[in-house]
């Protein structure tokens, strides 16, 4: 499968699609060879502006005729979309699936597409709009060397990549990572918060909290040394930062954060559970 000239199909063109087209369209392969199905009349015309994609309202002949198809709808919508897409699958083509939801497990997908085993499950996240996404992903049997090559070209074109041991850790990533820009925006918008309570203006405190999350970030990506040291190296004895980290500490901020996590990947757990037939753990 050559990735420059690979013709991909989005089912769902919500806010993780966008983000994936951004960065593939005209980089990876050319706007014209993806293919984006979405009932919203609006977010495929904007689509269809940005990035020349071709469009439809709901699953069309076009799937037929596509190397990858990205399953991108809300996992709660993902067996009736397997539904509408059966018939359209082309046994010969035999696409990749590329299923970016939570929780919806492969076993239950290939069943609900007739057996079906050409499937790749990835966790991406939206900083891939930008090229700074990462992407956990894990193939079923029924995948080829070139699909997961694909697969691979596809989510490196707009980020990382982590190819996970098996499917149970789709789940730790979708916490860890999936969710992870949330929690980093959460935190953002506290120490915006704080700032402005503390008289800085709130050009200011965006300015600071934004460019201090983005260099401590790049320090800590950059340096061969654990980030534990490199916090210590800002922690003076009796300083300011002690004064703040042990207020955090007090109010038990990493306890729930990692409480908070555990939550995230359990609601992985339990969607693949709600929505499916197999047994989750893989
Ligand atoms: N957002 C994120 O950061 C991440 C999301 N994901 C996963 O990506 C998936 C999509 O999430 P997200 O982009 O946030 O969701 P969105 O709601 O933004 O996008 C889903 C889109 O699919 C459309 N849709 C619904 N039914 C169909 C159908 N039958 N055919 C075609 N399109 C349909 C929806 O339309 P309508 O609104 O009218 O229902 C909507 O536009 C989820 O499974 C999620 O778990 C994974 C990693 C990160
Ligand atoms: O919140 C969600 O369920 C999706 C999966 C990871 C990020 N957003």
């Amino acid at each position: 499968m050559n990735a420059s000239a690979l013709k991909i199909a989005f089912i769902g063109g919500g806010n993780m699609a966008s983000a994936l087209i951004a960065g593939l369209a005209g980089k990876l392969t050319a706007g014209a060879n993806i293919h984006v199905v979405d009932p919203n009349a609006a977010a495929l015309d904007k689509l269809r502006q940005q990035f020349g994609v071709s469009t439809a309202p709901a699953a069309d002949a076009a799937l037929g005729a596509v190397d990858v198809i990205v399953l991108a709808v809300k996992p709660q919508s993902m067996r009736e979309v397997a539904a509408q897409l059966l018939p359209l699958l082309n046994p010969a083509a035999r696409p990749l699936i590329l299923s970016i939801a939570a929780g919806i497990r492969a076993a239950d997908l290939s069943r609900w597409l007739g057996g079906y085993g050409a499937i790749v499950r990835c966790m991406p996240n939206t900083p891939a709009l930008i090229g700074l996404g990462i992407t956990g992903m894990v193939a079923a049997d029924g995948v080829s060397a070139a699909q997961k090559e694909a697969a691979d070209a596809i989510l490196k074109a707009v980020g990382a990549t982590v190819w996970l041991a098996h499917e149970g850790l789709i789940d730790p990533v979708t916490a860890v990572s999936g969710s992870g820009p949330a929690y980093v925006f959460y935190f953002i918008e506290a120490m915006q918060q704080a700032a402005l309570e503390m008289g800085l203006s709130a050009q200011q405190g965006s300015e600071l909290a934004l460019a201090t999350f983005v260099g401590a970030a790049q320090l800590a990506a950059q340096s061969s040394e654990p980030v534990a040291l490199l916090r210590e190296r800002v922690t003076s004895k009796g300083g300011t930062t002690y004064a703040a980290l042990s207020s955090m500490e007090q109010s038990g901020v990493k306890d729930a954060i990692v409480k908070a996590m555990k939550a995230a990947a359990e609601r992985g757990r339990e969607l693949g559970n709600e929505l499916g037939e197999e047994l989750g753990g893989a």
